[in-house]
């Protein structure tokens, strides 16, 4: 956690979720409709087929609904693309851009990435810019190099504590069910934040930094729990209301 940042709980739905599945958005949006949404924020980020009727859902809740990827371009002709507009249009109010599955399977470069969060700022959406390592960087020793260079290039000059959001997911962590130990979150959270101050200046104190990586019930305090961790990108374990809210309610503990 940092001092006087209100953490952010998210889940990336990723390519699953029909309309059956927006009793698990509702029972979400029912369920952290506690005390609690006023320290920590929540997000659900399901497909987009699912994102207009998602919103519907949540108008009289504190859950916030957001897309998984934006188009760097305002509109034009990009058949199957979705622009950070629309997801403001149907009341989204966040984008994560430069997923690593994103990067891998549609070879997205930082450059990309980075117009993508400037979209989403234009769209006045926030921006939650993924980088991460993977399981041969980090054998590599090269850990540290690849957050750094990924935070400089993702990361537009424009960011703010307000507009935009880093989620750290090392990729080798992502679906795996490992997780980095504790030691090794700290360090690689330190880093990003030493470096987002390097830039920001205070401002960079305040850019929340999520960690994501097979966060599930079982691990969320003791990660939530890390220094300069102000909340989780949650993959598999999103997808089950009850799963979700066990993590966000992990704050219940952390925060007492
Ligand atoms: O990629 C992730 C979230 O964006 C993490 O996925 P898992 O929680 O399934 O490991």
């Amino acid at each position: 956690m940092t001092p006087d940042v209100r953490p952010l709980v998210a889940g990336n739905w990723k390519m699953n979720g029909t309309r059956a599945s927006l009793d698990q958005i509702k029972a979400i949006a029912e369920g952290v409709q506690t005390p609690l949404s006023v320290k920590v924020e929540a997000l659900i980020c399901p497909p987009a087929t699912l994102l207009y009727v998602a919103t519907a859902l949540c108008t009289d809740s504190p859950l916030a609904i957001g897309a998984q990827d934006c188009h760097q371009n305002p509109s034009g002709a990009h058949t199957g693309d979705l622009s950070a507009e629309m997801i403001a249009d149907c009341f989204g109010t966040y984008v994560i851009v430069g997923h690593s599955e994103r990067r891998t399977d549609h070879a997205e470069t930082d450059h990309l990435v980075r117009a993508k969060a400037e979209a989403a700022f234009a769209a006045e959406l926030t921006a939650i810019v993924c980088i991460g390592e993977t399981a041969d960087e980090r054998k590599a020793g090269q850990a540290l190099d690849i957050i750094k260079r990924q935070l400089s290039a993702s990361v537009p000059d424009s960011a703010t504590p307000e507009n935009a959001v880093i989620a750290y997911e090392p990729v080798w962590a992502i679906g795996t069910g490992v997780t980095p130990t504790v030691e090794d979150v700290e360090k690689a959270h330190a880093f990003m934040r030493s470096e987002l101050v390097a830039r920001f200046g205070d401002a960079g104190k305040k850019i929340r930094i999520l960690y994501g990586g097979s966060v599930k019930p079982s691990n969320a305090k003791e990660l939530m729990g890390v220094a300069n961790v102000d909340g989780a990108l949650i993959g598999g374990a999103s997808l089950k209301a009850t799963d979700f809210l066990a993590i966000y309610g992990a704050y219940d503990a952390l925060l007492s």
